[in-house]
C-alpha cells in the first residue's frame, strides 16, 4: 500500500485517533507508540488552544481522555519552570517535545533510608524528540532551563492516574501530591491547586 501523508506525519487528530486504537489492546507496544509520537510534526496551530501558561509554575492541561485507557496532556513549561523528582504512579509515560527544549535528569530510587539520591542521565529533549519513562526506568525531574524560550510538551500517561510521588533530592523522602489539570479541553479548569513545587 502506497504510504499516505497521515501515515508518515500523523496531525494531531490523527495521532489522537491512532493512539486510540492502539490503546484499545490490552498489551501496548512501549517501541510502536514511541515511534508513531515521534512521526508526529508539531504544528502551534493544532495545540495553541490547549497551551494556557502559568506565570510560576508549569501547567498540565488536559487533551484527550482515551476512552479510560491514557491520559494525553499539554504541559507549557514557562522560563526557568520545572518538577520536582518524581515517578510516574505505574505508568507508561511517553514525553513528546512539541515547542522548545527541556532537560529531563534520571534518578535512581532511593537506595535505603536518608540518603541522597543518585543522578543516572540528563538529557536535553529537542522539538519533536519522544522520550519514555516508567518507573521501571527509574525516577526523573523535567526542567525548562532557558531563560528566555518557553517549551510546550505532549505528554501520554497510561494508565491515567491523578497521584504520584515527589522526592527529596537530598534525603530520598518521598511524599505522595494529587497531580491536577489547569484546563481540560481548551477550557480553564477552576480552582486548581499547585502539586509540584518550583524548582528554581
Ligand atoms: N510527569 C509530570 C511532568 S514531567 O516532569 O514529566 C506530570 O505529569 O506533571
Ligand atoms: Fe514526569
Amino acid at each position: 500500500m502506497e504510504q499516505t501523508e497521515m501515515q508518515k506525519h500523523p496531525n494531531l487528530a490523527d495521532l489522537i485517533r491512532a493512539l486510540h486504537q492502539i490503546f484499545a489492546n490490552d498489551k501496548i507496544n512501549v517501541d510502536e507508540v514511541q515511534n508513531l509520537l515521534e512521526s508526529h510534526k508539531s504544528d502551534s496551530r493544532e495545540w495553541l488552544k490547549y497551551a494556557k501558561f502559568d506565570q510560576y509554575r508549569y501547567t498540565r492541561n488536559l487533551v484527550d481522555e482515551g476512552n479510560g485507557k491514557f491520559n494525553l496532556m499539554i504541559l507549557c513549561w514557562g522560563e526557568g519552570h520545572g518538577s520536582s523528582i518524581h515517578d510516574h504512579a505505574d505508568s507508561h509515560c511517553f514525553l513528546k517535545m512539541l515547542q522548545g527544549q527541556l532537560k529531563e535528569t534520571l534518578f535512581n530510587w532511593p537506595d535505603g533510608e536518608k540518603k541522597e539520591l543518585t543522578k543516572n542521565s540528563e538529557a536535553i529533549l529537542q522539538e519533536n524528540q519522544c522520550t519514555y519513562i516508567s518507573d521501571s526506568v527509574g525516577l526523573h525531574r523535567v526542567e525548562n532551563v532557558s531563560h528566555t524560550e518557553v517549551a510546550v510538551s505532549l505528554h501520554l500517561y497510561s494508565p491515567p492516574f491523578d497521584s504520584c510521588n515527589c522526592f527529596d533530592q537530598r534525603t530520598g523522602h518521598k511524599k505522595r501530591v494529587r497531580v491536577t489539570f489547569s484546563s481540560k479541553y481548551g477550557e480553564i479548569t477552576p480552582l486548581v491547586k499547585t502539586d509540584f513545587q518550583e524548582n528554581n
